[in-house]
């Protein structure tokens, strides 16, 4: 099947092959948005923006209720159509579509009770605040979380009045075309949310456009800058939600069954792809030993092969350059010093039509110092560091000297210390004795180059949305000339 934005007559800046990762074959093409269809789906979206942001609260609401509804209708095919793009197991993919509607019904719920405030003046005048809609906004997003980052964008997005034009990766441009089919059933107005496809030149026609009044980005650091700077020239917000490289501190009194699940969901998740990863694995060195050979024996048990079949645990990487990528950082990781103690290789699972996917396996590499690029870059794959540490002041200082900021994670029995150390982490999101729950009530973001601005909670309202002043005479107007 062919993915077209307008006929080929307009502008076409390049044609997509779009691989699936799991047999690593193009399965489709798809046209890049130009110029003239970001400013096609912009206009579109303005109109829609005009009925839109007219409507009650209640009215929003109950559109985003029915949108939830149909997602979970469908979560099925949502997440099996996810998992041929993306590769990440389809178990996994239903988790993420069950954040997407959760996330639509939990800002359906706060869209009626979205307003201002009434502040009494002297003699009798008065004052109010509107919040208001921005306008059109734009989201652009990030291969690894394609369905559910659009939601994440789009729900708030929507629910304070706004229309959103969204790109997603040019890797993953399929199951966001579902959600757009979904909100249209569920009765927004027609370009309320429309989708342009496209990489980078894509992006920056949405970023430049005079008519677009924000910008929430899901990416790298290196293209979160690039987005910074071309919105500033327009003066508009932007939310970035950027890369990361979280740690994970676990304490010699732990729960260490627990330390050990924890320390798999912080780092194997849809094949280690996730910015909020806690990749490196402080471990007090006491329970080091034990701790690792834990690790090391549950991540040789993970299942690695078609992701679409129900007790696979891992699938393939995204594309070759990144699966290339990553075995990289682990040949650096070995030349440097550290020691591989499990995974790290290609891995060609026995069912031959998957010869040609970009699967590999699961690495643990132990023998970790700070100064090492494995411990100090963002790898983006399933590669977990472990390093040891004796005190909490010195885990402290080591986890903290990072310029990412987005998460961190700590395993303890000892609740004062727990709360210590979180209160202490530069991070925007950090885990007491869990990693990588993602429930939509509370806000997700992150400290230095990990970004800001928050998505999810209530917070997220403050970012799509702006207050009006009112200011209201009730006497004569006393003037000073
Ligand atoms: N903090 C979060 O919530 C979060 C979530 C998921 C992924 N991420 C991060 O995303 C990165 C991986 O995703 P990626 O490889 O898709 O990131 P990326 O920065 O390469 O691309 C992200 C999006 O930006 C677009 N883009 C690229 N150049 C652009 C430009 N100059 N102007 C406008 N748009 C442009 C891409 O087409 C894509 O849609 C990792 O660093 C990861 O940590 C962060
Ligand atoms: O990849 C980072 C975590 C996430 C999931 N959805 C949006 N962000």
């Amino acid at each position: 099947f062919e993915f077209g934005t307008l006929a080929p007559k307009v502008f076409i800046l390049e044609i997509y092959l779009l691989f699936i990762p799991i047999l690593g074959r193009v399965i489709a093409t798809f046209l890049c948005s130009g110029e003239k269809e970001v400013d096609l789906a912009v206009q579109s979206a303005k109109a829609a923006f005009k009925i839109w942001r007219k409507k009650s609260g209640m009215e929003r609401s109950r559109i985003l209720l029915e949108a939830a509804r149909i997602i979970r209708e469908r979560k099925d095919e949502i997440a099996t159509v996810e998992t041929i793009n993306n590769g990440k197991s389809v178990f996994e993919a239903r988790l993420d579509i069950d954040t997407s509607w959760q996330c639509l019904e939990y800002y359906a719920g706060l869209a009626a009770s979205m307003g201002g405030e009434h502040v009494q003046l002297p003699g009798g005048s008065f004052g109010y605040t509107r919040r208001e809609p921005l306008g059109v906004c734009v989201g652009i997003g990030a291969w690894n979380y394609p369905f559910q980052i659009a939601s994440w964008k789009s729900a708030p997005a929507l629910a304070c009045g706004n229309a959103m034009v969204f790109k997603p990766s040019p890797f993953t441009p399929v199951s966001t075309l579902l959600l757009a089919e979904i909100y249209t059933e569920a009765g927004v107005p027609p370009g309320l949310f429309n989708v342009v496809q496209g990489g980078a030149a894509t992006g920056q026609f949405l970023c430049q456009h005079r008519d677009v009044a924000k910008v929430s980005f899901t990416g790298s650091v290196p293209t979160g800058k690039k987005i910074m700077e071309l919105a500033s020239k327009g003066v508009k917000p932007v939310t970035l939600e950027l890369g990361g490289k979280s740690p994970l501190i676990i304490f010699s009194d732990c729960d260490i069954e627990n330390a050990v699940r924890g320390a798999m969901m912080a780092n194997f998740l849809t094949q280690g792809e996730v910015c909020c990863n806690g990749t490196r694995v402080f471990v007090q060195r006491e329970i080091l030993d034990k701790f690792t050979e834990e690790v090391v024996k549950q991540t040789k048990k993970i299942k690695i092969g078609d992701p679409l079949e129900e007790d696979t645990r891992m699938g393939p990487l995204i594309n070759r350059s990144h699966l290339q990528h990553v075995l990289g950082f682990i040949e650096q990781a070995k030349n440097e010093g550290a020691k591989v103690l499990c995974g790290g290789d290609l891995c060609v699972p026995e069912d031959p039509k998957l010869k040609d996917g970009y699967y590999m396996t699961p690495c643990v590499l132990g023998n970790c110092k700070d100064g090492m690029t494995c411990v100090k870059e963002e790898i983006f794959g399933p590669v977990m560091s472990i390093l040891s540490f004796d005190t909490e002041a010195e885990v402290l200082e080591r986890a903290n000297d990072t310029n990412f900021g987005l998460a961190a994670g700590v395993f303890t029995r000892d609740i004062q210390r727990a709360h210590r150390v979180v209160a202490e982490l530069q991070a925007g999101v950090c885990y007491i004795n869990n990693y990588n729950v993602s429930p939509v009530e509370l806000p997700f973001g992150g400290y230095k180059m990990s970004g800001f601005g928050r998505e999810n909670g209530r917070v997220t309202i403050e970012y799509y949305s702006q207050l009006k002043t009112i200011c209201v005479e009730m006497g004569d107007v006393e003037s000073v000339f």
